[in-house]
Order: structure tokens, then C-alpha cells, then sequence
């Protein structure tokens, strides 16, 4: 590639990529081919903030492209800390499965615990087995039953992912991890981010301080709504909990009426 050229007049066009420079203005002979090819030296501008964004972007458009063609998909939240012998492991795997059953793609955050029960229950079941995953100091790494996984960096474009390919959240016991997802949906629908986004809560004993919590004091004292609380389905019954997702995927999408009814 040439890095000047005779222009008009016998002056000298010198490009730097789209740049000419002609006169006085002309400071580098070189290309920007030739700038990046050549390029060594420090690497401390691979952590700036510029080119955070890039990767951030990079998340974004990694994550549409693998789930864009995803189907109806309901995200199953829980603790990363349920193990094996728990019952909520049990009923984790059986509403994975009965959700992969009834034709939802399944995600989850690709961990262990719960997590990894879901999964286990939609793969096992012939279902989608989502995973999406996040870079943790101490990451274990996608869950063996995760059929398609991808990891994340970040948590924000994780979460965006979460909410853009789901159409219902279940949320199993958990912790921090578990609430602040539960809380973010429960932001999103009250705002109405998001329409006809059932919420269901597996396990009454477990989430029952919380909906009083949210009743008689948060309610009680003016900073939410009641259908605010409404939102919150609770049932121990997977069977319920499916039949909600279905009923609200029928809501959204009715079965087309034939274009001429006979
Ligand atoms: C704690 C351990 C591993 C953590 N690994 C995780 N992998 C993927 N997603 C996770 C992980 N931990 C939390 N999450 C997300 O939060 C929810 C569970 O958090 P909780 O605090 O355990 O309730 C879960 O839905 C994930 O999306 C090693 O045991």
C-alpha cells in the first residue's frame, strides 16, 4: 500500500487511513496499516476503559447471536449452594425438565446447585440446557449439563440476556445471587421493562418471610404497591408453576385463529 501519491499540482496526498495531509501538514510518512503492523511496546492500554467497551460490546453481540434463535425460554434462578441430596436439587431438576417438556429452552446461570439441577432436568428431558455463566475469582466453570453455555464477564450484559431470552423466571431458594436477580425482575416488570413476565417463587416455606416482609412492612408502609406483592407467585407444585409459564406463552403469542373461519 502506497503512503503518498503525486496529487494536483505536484504536491505530494500523504493518507492516513481516511486523513490526507498535504504541505504542511504532512508530520509521518507511515500508513496505518503500517502504524498497526508495526505497533510494539506497551500493553497497558489493553485495560483502559475504551477498550473495555469494546469487549463489553463484544459480550452484547456474542450473547444475541448464540440466543437469538432460541425459542420461548424460561431462566431458572437458585443457589449455587444446593447440593445434590438437597430436595430443592430434586425439584430444580424436575422443573427443568417439565419446562423442556412443555417446549421452553431452559437457562440458568450455568453454575452448581440448583443451577445445574435445571439444567440437568432440560437436557436429560431432550430440552434446550442453557447456561450463562460469569467469571467469578473462584469460577468452577459451566455445570455438566449445560448444552449451550456461554461466559460472561460482565455481569450487566449477563443479566440483559437473562431478561431478553426469558419469558418467565422460577426462582428456586437462594441467596444474594438468587435475590438480586429475583429483584431485578421484579424492578423491570414494575416498571414495565418487561410485559407478561410471570414470576414464580418454588418453595413456600423458604419465600414466606419475604412476601410478609414485603406485605406487611414494605407494602404496609407505602413503598410498594399491592400488585407489586402480586407479582409473586409462590407454589411448592412444579406442575403449577409450568402451568403458569404455558398460560402466560398463550397469552402472549394465542394460538393464530385460522385467517378464514369457516
Ligand atoms: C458459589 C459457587 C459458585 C458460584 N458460581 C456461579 N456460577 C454461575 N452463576 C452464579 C454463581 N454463583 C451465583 N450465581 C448467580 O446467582 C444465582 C445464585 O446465587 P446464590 O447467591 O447462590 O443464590 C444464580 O442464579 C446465578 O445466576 C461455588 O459453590
Amino acid at each position: 500500500m502506497r503512503a503518498d501519491l503525486e496529487g494536483v499540482a505536484g504536491v505530494k496526498d500523504r493518507f492516513k487511513g481516511p486523513i490526507i495531509e498535504r504541505r504542511g501538514q504532512v508530520h509521518d510518512g507511515s500508513t496505518t496499516d503500517q502504524r498497526l503492523l508495526d505497533s510494539r511496546g506497551a500493553t497497558d492500554w489493553v485495560h483502559t476503559d475504551p477498550w473495555r467497551v469494546m469487549r463489553i460490546q463484544a459480550e452484547f453481540v456474542e450473547g444475541f447471536g448464540a440466543l437469538a434463535e432460541l425459542g420461548p425460554a424460561i431462566a431458572v434462578f437458585g443457589s449455587a449452594r444446593t447440593a445434590v441430596d438437597n430436595p430443592f436439587y430434586a425439584l430444580a431438576e424436575e422443573v427443568g425438565a417439565k419446562l423442556a417438556r412443555a417446549g421452553f429452552a431452559v437457562i440458568t446461570g450455568g453454575g452448581p446447585g440448583a443451577m445445574e439441577a435445571a439444567n440437568k432436568g432440560a437436557s436429560e428431558a431432550g430440552g434446550a440446557s442453557i447456561g450463562l455463566g460469569i467469571e467469578l475469582p473462584f469460577e468452577a466453570g459451566l455445570n455438566a449439563w449445560v448444552d449451550k453455555g456461554i461466559n460472561f464477564r460482565y455481569f450487566f450484559a449477563r443479566k440483559t440476556m437473562f431478561v431478553k431470552y426469558s419469558q418467565g423466571f422460577v426462582v428456586l431458594p437462594g441467596g444474594v445471587g438468587t435475590l438480586d436477580e429475583l429483584f431485578e425482575a421484579l424492578t423491570l416488570v414494575q416498571t414495565q421493562k418487561v410485559t407478561s413476565f410471570p414470576i414464580v417463587l418454588l418453595g413456600s416455606a423458604y419465600w414466606s418471610g419475604l412476601i410478609d416482609w414485603l406485605r406487611d412492612t414494605v407494602l404496609a408502609q407505602g413503598k410498594i404497591s399491592q400488585d407489586d406483592v402480586e407479582m409473586l407467585q409462590v407454589t411448592d407444585d412444579v406442575d403449577e408453576a409450568v402451568a403458569i409459564m404455558v398460560a402466560a406463552r398463550e397469552n402472549r403469542w394465542p394460538t393464530p385463529a385460522p385467517e378464514r373461519p369457516e
